[in-house]
């Protein structure tokens, strides 16, 4: 008798020992599962067990199918969870601002910054883009911040679209995770069940300054105006981290998976982009051709709440070596774009 049925049930049995996180068999899920009880060795799942094909696909013998439309088949797959860092040969960011966010100048360290005047223009009502509005030493820092989160439980991964295709990015959530496959907001991320990282309070900070800059551009724009209502305030309680390589894009959408009060009073939401320039689309169809555009670049901040809350926005493309040099120096940010939207659920 050959031996290998043995040896092949005691690494089965050793991969799926509690101490082995992510088990390389596919396992089976029941659809009527509750979402957070699904086993935390869950990374995606498709709906045709018999043509599983494409980056999923590395343990293709191991793949079943079971009848009916009852079940999926999924796939782990550790390297899309594992850490993923942002930060240029996995080198940690020398940032000019010194210490890490621990420690005594953890509240300070961005008001010490002197601020220049915004350069900021209301793209429609409700919608903001300040330019330039993170200096230089604030953009240092959201990189050193997130590539610490980044690397750590509940870092980036990479999201999968609902119909199983990856998404052209990676992405860490704060605060709550958002799943891209159900497109609700949770307490814990179902396939490795971690709990997201908090939102660093001086990431929240920037986001209280840029939505009152946006309420002043706007009370100037319309004078009789009560700004509060055409962009209302809003706490952060959510982040959406995604960093996108220079092939990196994201498609046409809305972000209207916070809640239904949210939504209605039209709570903004706060996007900060860091290092390459994107190629900003938004408008209220989801039609590419007949969208504004707008450059997004680096230390940009753009804000969409009020009317705009339901606009329809993606990132087409990205320009390559567009970040300033000065920032890849001292931040070591690899080559592509971060950006953070902020939410309140
Ligand atoms: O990267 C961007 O500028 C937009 C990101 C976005 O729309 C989102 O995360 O929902
Ligand atoms: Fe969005």
């Amino acid at each position: 008798l050959s031996p290998r049925p043995t040896c092949f049930a005691m690494a089965a049995t050793l991969l799926q020992s509690p101490t082995f996180p992510y088990s390389p068999f596919p396992i089976k899920v029941n659809l009527s599962t509750p979402h957070d009880e699904w086993p935390q060795n869950i990374q995606c799942w498709r709906k045709k067990p018999n043509s599983i094909n494409g980056p999923y696909n590395r343990h293709n013998n191991s793949n079943y199918v079971v009848g009916g439309q009852n079940f999926y088949s999924s796939v782990t797959e550790p390297d899309y969870i594992t850490p993923y860092d942002i930060c240029f040969r996995g080198r940690r960011n020398r940032g000019s601002v010194g210490a890490t966010l621990h420690g005594e100048n953890k509240e300070s360290r961005i008001h010490e910054i002197k601020r220049k005047p915004t350069n900021g223009s209301v793209l429609r009502p409700g919608m903001v883009l300040l330019k330039k509005f993170l200096s230089h030493d604030e953009q240092v820092e959201i990189v050193k911040v997130c590539r610490e989160l980044g690397v750590g439980l509940g870092g980036f991964y990479l999201p999968l679209n609902p119909n199983g295709t990856p998404m052209q990015l990676r992405m860490m959530c704060l605060g709550r995770n958002w799943n891209p496959v159900t497109h609700k907001y949770g307490k814990m991320r179902p396939f490795d069940r971690t709990i997201p990282p908090s939102i660093p309070n001086n990431f929240s900070e920037l986001v209280t300054r840029a939505i009152q800059e946006a309420q002043s551009l706007t009370k100037k724009k319309y004078r009789a105006c009560n700004e509060k209502e055409v962009l209302p305030s809003m706490t952060p309680d959510i982040c959406i981290v995604n960093f996108y390589r220079n092939s990196g894009k994201l498609g046409l959408h809305q972000d209207r998976d916070e809640s239904k009060e949210s939504l209605r009073k039209g709570l903004p939401v706060v996007s900060f982009s860091v290092g390459d320039s994107a190629y900003f689309l938004y408008g209220d169809e989801r039609n590419a051709k007949k969208a504004n555009s707008v450059a997004l670049n680096s230390g940009d901040v753009l804000i969409f709440g009020g009317k705009s809350r339901h606009v329809f926005h993606g990132v087409p493309a990205i320009f390559p070596n567009s970040a300033p040099k000065e920032l890849m120096k001292d931040s070591c940010l690899s080559p592509g774009r971060l950006n953070l939207t902020f939410r309140q659920f």
